[in-house]
């Protein structure tokens, strides 16, 4: 599903990806982990066309991002760290405007905003401005608007902060269910390292190199620790 070789970004002197390269496979939830500076946001704004990386290249489902970043990001949805809904417009005109600039029919849309808004609990709210939501609400607005394309890939950066407990667990849980009924792949970037501890697989990213990339227990056990926490904090010291 997602293939980069050797990807490396520098700003200035500071190298942000190092010669990364790493492939996905289609289906499953995968964590990416690293502490702060690690190059996680780097990376994502490489993977969504933001910018073009210094060298290497990047493919989604076999289209390279350096020759054919149309194609390829139409199998892409992503929620970014920063929040990035219209606070004036209701959460409907939100997604409606999405979906139009993403060339769905309207009844496609319709049906499809309507389906994802029940299964996040949003109906009730649909008509309230974005501005008047809790911020949990809000990132659920995010990821159903990031849903609507039906992409293949998904990339969630830092989704979860600032959320409570329980936003954060209803939102994991509708991506599970993404991952289960529809196989998609979700790419899910933290630095909390007890969101990877039910992952299907887990990449530490460490000063833009990957430390380590496997299972929960295969990363444990090739970072060294009794929990993954404990590797993973020696790991990146
Ligand atoms: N626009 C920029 N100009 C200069 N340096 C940058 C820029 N963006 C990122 N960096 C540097 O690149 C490195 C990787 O940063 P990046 O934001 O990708 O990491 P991150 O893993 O997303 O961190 P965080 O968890 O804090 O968001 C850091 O050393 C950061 O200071």
């Amino acid at each position: 599903m997602l293939k980069i070789h050797g990807l490396t970004q520098r700003y200035g002197t500071r190298i942000a990806l190092d010669a990364l390269s790493l492939s996905i496979a289609r289906g499953g939830f995968v964590v990416l982990l690293g502490p702060n500076g690690a190059g996680k946001s780097t990376l994502f704004q490489v993977l969504t066309g933001l910018f073009a990386a210094d060298e290497g290249d990047v493919k989604v489902a076999g289209l390279s991002m350096r020759t054919d970043a149309r194609r390829a990001l139409a199998h892409i949805g992503v929620v970014f760290q920063q929040q990035s809904l219209d606070l004036d417009l209701s959460i409907a005109r939100n997604l409606q405007f999405h979906a139009e600039l993403q060339g769905l029919p309207s009844h496609v849309s319709r049906e499809r905003i309507a389906f994802e808004a029940a299964r996040f609990g949003l109906m009730a709210d649909m008509q309230r401005s974005v501005r008047e939501l809790s911020g949990g609400n809000r990132r659920k607005v995010e990821l159903v608007r990031a849903l609507l394309h039906r992409p293949d890939l998904l990339l969630m950066d830092e989704a979860t902060v600032g959320l409570d407990p329980r936003s954060r667990r209803e939102l994991l849980d509708g991506l599970q269910d993404e991952v289960r009924q529809r196989g998609v792949t979700v790419l899910w970037a933290t630095h909390r390292v007890s969101e990877a501890e039910h992952a299907d697989r887990v990449l530490v990213l460490h000063r833009g190199r990957l430390l380590a990339n496997g299972s929960p227990a295969e990363v444990k056990a090739a970072l060294g620790g009794a929990t993954l926490e404990a590797a993973f904090l020696n790991a990146t010291r």
